[in-house]
């Protein structure tokens, strides 16, 4: 195991006039054996940033370290990462367990020590039955399962996770994020797992990095994200619905934004904020009203089985107090 550091890492495609900056200088401490998640939206570096973590991707400028090892031009093989892939990448002519068994192999592992890292493995993950059978013979889920066992087998210091989840159904998703879960309460491996999906983040992450356009805008626990977003684009990009972010709300400051998220909103009957409905949506356990305060939009979330107002009605809204957020309407940072 291995902490990581992440010292000034600037990432840039190409050279010269045709340069294309893409990592704008990113410092980060990962501690040893923590789970952390990297989150952005699509384009925003974190692929290139694991991938320069990795080794497959060269990097221009910083310092990179894994332990006390600077290892910015040291090989992928010799970085002693795991890495598993959005596609599995498994070979379909090989046995799970030959899948699994390949790259001891290639490492010239004796036999019968890779039979028990493979059988502690598949152990872990609740594979043994499956080992003589091939991917293809295999589902979605457990396919991924058997490309995290290629990777547990190699007894990494660190594990990387490009999207592993993203090809899998929405139930064998929030499965598979318990099994990961799992397996890093009980290897205790330094991880670092890359996701568009904030859900995802949010339940993975013992700490998580929100990243928008080759910056981080936001290192901290899922709650610290939540609780007390550092810019408004963190305020938007984690929550759902995402938090209301008002340039004039009743009572607001020149200058300022005001962040109040849906579900910190009461009804009233008097005093408040006029609230003007336009569609209401059932979620199953709460409803969703949108509508507009003063000409901007905002959403509030009402418990299913309170008495909401419907479209076209006027309502009273109250934000609650103590969890009104504000940020610099000039540069989106809290205040
Ligand atoms: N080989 C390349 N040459 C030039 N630009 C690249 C190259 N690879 C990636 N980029 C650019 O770098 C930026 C970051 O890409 P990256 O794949 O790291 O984003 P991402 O956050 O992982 O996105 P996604 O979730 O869509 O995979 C994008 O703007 C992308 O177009």
């Amino acid at each position: 195991m291995a902490s990581i550091s992440l010292k000034n890492i600037v990432k840039r495609y190409g050279s010269g006039k045709s340069a294309v900056p893409v990592i704008h200088g990113v410092n980060a401490e990962i501690g040893d054996g923590e789970f952390i998640v990297l989150v952005g939206p699509s384009g925003c570096g974190k692929s290139t940033l694991l991938r320069m973590i990795a080794g497959l991707e060269e990097i221009t400028g910083g310092d990179l370290f894994i332990g006390d090892k600077r290892v910015n031009g040291l090989e992928p093989a010799r970085r002693n990462i795991a890495m598993v892939f959005q596609n599995y990448a498994l070979y379909p002519h090989m046995s799970n367990y030959e899948n699994m068994a390949y790259g001891l192999k290639l490492a010239k592992v004796p036999k019968d020590e890779i039979k028990r890292r493979v059988d502690k493995a598949a152990k872990i993950l609740e594979l043994s039955h499956l080992l003589e059978r091939k991917p293809r013979e295999l589902s979605g889920g457990q396919r991924q399962r058997v490309a995290m066992g290629r990777a547990i087998v190699r007894e990494p210091q660190v594990f990387l996770f490009d999207e592993p989840l993203s090809n899998l159904d929405a139930k064998l998703r929030g499965q598979t994020r318990i099994e990961i879960q799992k397996l890093h309460a009980e290897l205790g491996i330094t991880s670092l797992f890359v996701t568009h999906d904030q859900v995802e983040a949010m339940t993975l992450a013992q700490r998580m990095i929100v990243m928008n356009a080759g910056n981080v805008e936001q290192f901290g626990t899922p709650e610290e994200v939540y609780h007390a977003p550092a810019s408004t684009f963190v305020a938007g990009f984690i929550g759902s619905p995402p938090m209301n972010l008002l340039k004039n709300a009743p009572g607001g400051q020149a200058g300022r934004i005001l962040g109040i998220r849906p579900e910190h909103i009461d009804l009233c009957d008097g005093g408040g904020w006029p609230f003007q409905v336009e569609t209401v949506e059932l979620l199953g356990a709460e409803r969703l009203l949108y509508g507009k305060v003063g000409g901007e939009d905002v959403t509030v979330r009402v418990e299913e089985g309170n008495a909401y107002p419907r479209p076209g009605e006027t309502a009273r809204i109250l934000p609650r107090e103590d969890r009104l957020h504000w940020f610099s309407q000039e540069t989106g940072k809290r205040i």
